[in-house]
């Protein structure tokens, strides 16, 4: 009897957490005017990204490899210009092999136009096969892409983001990154990887200010989508037309929703109560190390 009651109690406190989350929540990030840098931002669902925060007001720096893409893409996003201030900068480079090259774009980016305000991390490809028919060579090169192409980038910016107290970071993880499928062997994990970066990232920043979300989207309709199809197992492409496919819009806008207004799931309401005590263990140590002046590296 005695537990149910606590157990009532419990939910309803959760419950009423979550319907005050909004108060709790961090002040919407204020895209007029904002530097958003947007990795794979020259097709698919970064391009996308790139166009709606440039609707909102955004000044755009895009990264990847082709710089022909970029330029057109560069095209297409200026066609969406609110005000004649707005500026959308192309650097080509891979973020995935070299950190002192990725630096130095965000460097360049910031020189440009300001501190980065959002990272989006968008940047990515797949791969899909049986696990003995893909090459070794291609789960290096997932993992390199899709997990340290979003690594590098964000350890580029993160400093200034904390020094300023601003900044949001997005990661694009997958449906695939929250379930392994037939087929993904080399994509899920990289997706997976994804998650751990975020939410141990997320625990470090929170307490400067700095917000960081991973999106799980579902397969959409992009020019990556159109190329994994070509490769596609008959069990994986089976098991996709199960969901119906998005649209990069869409996609897109979700994402961009979900970075300025950062609100918490459910689940992520219940995780609290223990990730609340960890977040007092860091607040703790920041104001020990404010107090004493001792270097932020060390313990
Ligand atoms: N489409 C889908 O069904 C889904 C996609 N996702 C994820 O969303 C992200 C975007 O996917 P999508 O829009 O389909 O992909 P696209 O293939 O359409 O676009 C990928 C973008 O990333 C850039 N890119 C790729 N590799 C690198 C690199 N090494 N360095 C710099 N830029 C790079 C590409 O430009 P360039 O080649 O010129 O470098 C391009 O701009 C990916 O992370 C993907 O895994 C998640 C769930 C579903
Ligand atoms: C808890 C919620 C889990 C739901 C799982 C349902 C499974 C859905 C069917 C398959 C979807 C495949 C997605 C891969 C998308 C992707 O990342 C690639 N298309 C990239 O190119």
């Amino acid at each position: 009897m005695l537990l149910l009651i606590a157990g009532t109690c419990l939910v309803a406190f959760v419950l009423l957490l979550y319907m005050l989350s909004p108060l709790i929540s961090p002040k919407p990030l204020a895209l007029p005017g904002a530097h958003v840098v947007v990795t794979g931002g020259s097709s698919g669902i970064g391009k996308c990204i790139a166009i709606e925060c440039y609707k909102q007001g955004a000044f755009i720096t895009l990264v990847a490899r082709n710089e022909e893409r970029l330029l057109q893409a560069k095209k297409e996003i200026e066609k969406h210009s609110i005000n004649d201030k707005q500026v959308v900068l192309c650097i080509s480079v891979d973020v995935s092999q070299d950190y002192s090259q990725v630096e130095n774009v965000i460097k360049q980016a910031q020189e440009k136009l300001g501190p980065v305000d959002m990272l989006i991390n968008c940047a990515g490809m797949s791969v899909s096969g049986k696990f003995e028919d893909v090459e070794v060579s291609t789960f290096e090169k997932l993992m390199s892409i899709n997990y340290l192409g979003s690594v590098y980038p964000s350890r580029a910016v993160i400093t200034t983001m904390k020094e300023r107290r601003v900044g949001r970071i997005v990661f694009l993880s997958s449906q695939a990154g929250q379930v392994g499928l037939f087929g993904y062997t080399a994509y899920s994990p990289s997706k997976f990887a994804i998650k751990g970066l975020a939410e141990a990232l997320q625990m470090e920043v929170k307490p400067y200010n700095v917000y960081v979300t991973v999106a799980y989207p579902p397969d959409t309709d992009t020019p990556g989508f159109a190329e994994e199809n070509k490769t596609k197992p008959l069990e994986t492409r089976l098991i996709s037309e199960t969901t119906s496919i998005c649209t990069p819009e869409q996609v897109a806008k979700q994402i961009v929703k979900d970075a300025i207004v950062v609100t918490m799931g459910l689940f992520r309401m219940i995780s609290l109560f223990y990730l609340g005590s960890f977040d007092n263990i860091i607040r703790r140590c920041m104001i020990e190390r404010t107090k004493y002046g001792t270097a932020d590296k060390t313990a």
